[in-house]
């Protein structure tokens, strides 16, 4: 058997797709179905977060058995947790925030990611390190749109991935500015849908969110 060809990395995580479903897993076995059903409505990027005992197993999962979905890392919170993403299939990395450390060992591990800021000067320290592409995050306490919006003008070299209390409702503000590549959410994986491991009802809401583009009505 010949051995199957490295997965190339995403250049960029904001340009992989509109909407980017965050999602927690209790049971690495729900990776695969969850991560067909995603793809089946629309949304190819999953990025999973490294919150649970199950998270790095799913990973591994989804990047063996789902070729069609582009899965990640979240929750990348130290070097390690990096390093370990990478081993377990991760194609791209998102953290709620950064320091230097973690900012080195994603930039070595060659795939694109995605670190955390809040406030005007993490982003402008993350410019001075040359990182163009960031998480918004907490998103929608910490100031929503208006609040991005607000930075397009004086810091047009940073672009974002809001996450953090978006739903369909309030992710086309989002997606209508220059500075926004993609929204993050868990909205369309709502606890009570995986519980009863109703992936049809997920796919649904995929394809309700891989709809949504600026200004557009939720489906
Ligand atoms: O775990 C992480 O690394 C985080 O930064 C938090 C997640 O991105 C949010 O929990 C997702 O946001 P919700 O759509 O509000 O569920």
């Amino acid at each position: 058997m010949t051995a199957a060809a490295p997965v190339p990395a995403p250049a960029s995580v904001l340009g992989l797709a509109p909407v980017l479903p965050v999602a927690v897993l209790s049971e690495a076995s729900d990776a695969v179905p969850l991560a067909r059903a995603l793809v089946a409505g629309g949304l190819p990027a999953i990025e999973v977060t490294l919150r649970t005992d199950a998270a790095l197993d799913a990973i591994r999962a989804v990047a063996a058995e789902v070729p069609e979905a582009v899965v990640g890392a979240g929750t990348v919170l130290s070097p390690a947790l990096a390093r370990a993403a990478v081993r377990a299939g991760a194609r791209f990395l998102v953290s709620p925030g950064w320091t230097d450390p973690l900012l080195e060992a994603l930039r070595e591990t060659g795939l694109p990611f995605l670190p955390g800021v809040s406030t005007v000067s993490e982003v402008m320290a993350l410019l001075e390190h040359g990182v163009r592409e960031m998480k918004f995050f907490p998103a929608q306490a910490a100031g929503g749109a208006p609040y991005l919006r607000s930075l397009a003008s004086p810091l047009p070299g940073a672009r974002f991935c809001p996450t953090g209390g978006i739903g369909p409702e309030t992710a086309p503000a989002y997606l209508a500015l220059p500075n926004v590549g993609c929204v993050g959410g868990s909205w369309m994986l709502p606890p009570d849908a995986l519980a009863r491991r109703d992936w049809g009802r997920v796919a649904e809401l995929a394809r309700g969110a891989a709809r949504l583009r600026s200004g557009a009505a939720p489906a």
